[in-house]
């Protein structure tokens, strides 16, 4: 199968219970809860996303035609050693296009393997690290993992959140106009539901990728 890659790059996790981990960065192109078109946002089923994964044109981006290549070039990015390497599978939407032939494949090179999903598609095996990051609007399907990373603020019964079959819940607030409200928000709800811990988007604190 080819791959369309949006980019691939090194840096420190940012968001979640691996914040601060050295990782690389593999963001697939594509979505199926927004186009990524500015003009089709306010008719999207996710409106607040914050990234770009149209196309294959960021840094390192492309069409891999193996996921050998792909695999590879993961690699290449992380360098020297084999201990502790990480890459992060995200997106745009990754259960896309993650397959066992790339999970294979990254496995091979040593990698522990973490991708963050909308939960909307149902993980394949052989995923370290499965966060899922619930949309209001959309069907969550796969309700178990080792994060749940919830956006906020968003309609959703918290009581039926922690109900699913996760291991870590996390808050985290939304980016937007609207940041400082949503922070205070997270942190209000934090301090009545100690279930929760606060996420940040530390990277873009500290002005990283
Ligand atoms: C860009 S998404 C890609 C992975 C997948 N499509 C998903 O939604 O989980 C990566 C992470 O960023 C979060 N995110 C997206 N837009 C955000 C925003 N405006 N503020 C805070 N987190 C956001 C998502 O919920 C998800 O946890
Ligand atoms: N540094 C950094 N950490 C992240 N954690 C999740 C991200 C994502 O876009 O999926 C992300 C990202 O884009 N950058
Ligand atoms: S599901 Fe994820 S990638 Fe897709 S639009 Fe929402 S936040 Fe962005
Ligand atoms: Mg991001």
């Amino acid at each position: 199968m080819t791959y369309a890659v949006k980019e691939i790059f090194l840096t420190l996790q940012g968001e979640g219970m691996q914040s601060g981990s050295r990782a690389v960065f593999l963001r697939f192109a594509g979505c199926n809860l927004w186009t990524g078109r500015e003009e089709d946002r306010t008719k999207a089923i996710c409106q607040f996303c914050d990234t770009d994964f149209v196309g294959t044109d960021g840094v390192n981006g492309g069409k891999f035609a193996e996921a050998v290549t792909l695999a590879d070039k993961v690699a290449e990015l992380w360098g020297e050693g084999r201990k502790d390497r990480l890459v992060v599978i995200t997106g745009g939407e990754p259960m896309l296009q993650l397959d066992a032939d790339l999970i294979d494949a990254l496995h091979d090179r040593g990698f522990r393997i973490a991708v963050e999903s909308n939960g909307t598609i149902a993980a394949p095996e052989g995923i370290d690290w499965l966060c899922i990051s619930p949309k209001w609007g959309s069907e969550l399907v796969q309700t178990s993992g080792d994060e749940l990373k919830l956006v906020w603020p968003q309609p959703f019964d918290l009581d039926q959140l922690e109900a699913l079959d996760f291991a870590n819940f996390l808050i985290q607030p939304m980016d937007g106009e609207n940041v400082e409200e949503a922070t205070e928000a997270a942190i209000a709800l934090v301090m009545e539901r100690p279930k929760w811990r606060l996420s940040l988007q530390t990277h873009k604190l500290l002005g990283l990728a």
